[in-house]
């Protein structure tokens, strides 16, 4: 195996493939190929339980899988957190521990929190709380603009609107929009309405199988189930 020298500097693919995930008989990932490029916002939809989760935790890290191959720039990267200013990921659950204050977490993290926030004036009356003092939304909205301000090539978001207001999803959007210029960023959540405009590429994962949705992809998440109407 040929030891990865990442280099930093310049665009930056970031490839997944051959990822295959079983729970006793059920496959739910099956030979799966993946890419995201600096630059770019890759939207990743799916019923419940296709397995989005599994594919973020894989390609991060945090879930080893035998023979996945996770690439930057053609350089395995395996597992790709070991790599610093690599990648960072919003898992679904609570990504900070309750009693660590916010300002604590974003120098952690090496983010200036008045900037990162900057467009959201609503959140500086929390910045002397600790993360489990925040309301649901404004944890998710807080944790997803560190990562999205973290200085990493790549950003993984598992469902970063999940119980955030409708006027900071919008400007939560932007900002993603922003922000692409300097990094890639992979995000799945079920707020199709937001997400696709927002993507340049967009995948369905569709019993086990990664498909690129690249015509009408409306239609298509019709045909596979994902949306009613
Ligand atoms: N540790 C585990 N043991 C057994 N089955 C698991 C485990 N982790 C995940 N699964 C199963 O894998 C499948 C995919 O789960 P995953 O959480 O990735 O789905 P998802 O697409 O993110 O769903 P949702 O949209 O509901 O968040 C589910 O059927 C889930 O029950």
């Amino acid at each position: 195996m040929r030891a990865a020298t990442w280099n930093p500097a310049g665009p930056q693919v970031l490839e997944a493939d051959g990822i295959r995930v079983a729970f006793g008989a059920r496959q739910v990932l099956a030979n799966i190929y993946l890419r995201v490029q600096t630059g770019q916002i890759v939207g990743l939809l799916g019923r419940n339980g296709s397995g989005k989760s599994v594919l973020l935790q894989t390609i991060f890290g945090a879930r080893a899988v035998a023979d996945a191959s996770v690439r930057v720039n053609g350089l395995r990267v395996v597992p790709a957190f070991h790599r610093p200013g690599l990648v960072n990921y919003l898992p679904q659950e609570p990504l900070l521990p309750p009693s660590l204050p916010l300002r604590q977490a974003a120098r952690l993290l090496g983010v200036d929190l008045e900037k990162a926030t900057a467009s959201f004036p609503a959140l500086r009356a929390q910045f002397d709380c600790r993360a489990g003092e925040l309301s649901g939304g404004s944890a998710r909205l807080l944790q997803t603009l560190l990562l999205l301000h973290a200085d990493t090539a790549f950003s993984l978001f598992d469902e970063p609107f999940s119980g955030v207001m409708p006027v900071h999803v919008e400007t939560l959007a932007d900002e993603m929009q922003r922000l692409k210029q300097r990094k890639g960023l992979l995000i799945t959540d079920h707020r199709y309405a937001e997400v696709l405009p927002l993507c340049d590429v967009v995948y369905l994962l569709h019993r086990g199988r990664l498909l690129k949705l690249e015509g009408d992809v409306r239609e298509e998440l019709r045909d596979y189930g994902y949306l009613a109407h």
